[in-house]
């Protein structure tokens, strides 16, 4: 009888286990697939409606000198030692980031090649242990057009998703091929 009631007991205390651990299961996986999905749409969805949209061919459309100064001054957030900036000799925007780890510039160029599949435009990039320098241009127009800025603003929300707050100003110039 009482080996009946303790059986009882551990059953209803087992259901309550797999019950709550499957809740947890499914609900982090709902959460980082949410996240990811409202973040890269939302970023896309945004940054596409708040730059000019290209022309009527749908053919990307080169960016102006002055539209591309403009754009990197949105861009490039005071006080950040190595923001945005134009590539020499070539039409091109360029920056460095600085994550703490592997892991998280992994995460980072992860999260960017979804994006970039999605929009079907692709980074130039390079990656050694926790840096990631990105050059972003659009062959289609031979130039720097709004496809390269929206990304560049994905790419800022990611990096400050990842990144705690406080190394953000974390960073070293590494590369000098900018003007
Ligand atoms: C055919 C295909 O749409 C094009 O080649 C896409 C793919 N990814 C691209 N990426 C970049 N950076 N620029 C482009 O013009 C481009 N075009």
């Amino acid at each position: 009888m009482m080996n009946n009631i303790l059986l009882r007991h551990c059953h209803r205390h087992l259901q309550t286990r797999i019950r709550y651990s499957a809740g947890a299961r499914i609900s982090t996986k709902t959460t980082a697939t949410t996240a990811l999905t409202t973040t890269s749409t939302t970023t896309a969805t945004t940054t596409f409606r708040s730059f000019s949209s290209n022309n009527d061919n749908n053919k990307p459309k080169k960016l102006s000198e002055d539209e591309i100064k403009a754009s990197l001054r949105l861009l490039s957030y005071q006080g950040t030692p190595f923001p945005w900036a134009a590539v020499k000799d070539r039409s091109a925007i360029s920056k460095t980031f600085h994550f703490t780890d592997f892991n998280q510039a992994w995460s980072f160029m992860s999260r960017i090649a979804l994006l970039a599949e999605k929009m079907d435009h692709h980074p130039e990039w390079l990656n050694v242990y926790n840096r990631v320098e990105v050059t972003l241009t659009t062959h289609d127009c031979d130039g720097v057009s709004t496809k390269d800025v929206n990304m560049a603003r994905a790419m800022e929300t990611y990096a400050s998703d990842l990144m705690p707050e406080g190394s953000k100003s974390n960073f070293t110039p590494t590369n000098s091929n900018t003007v």
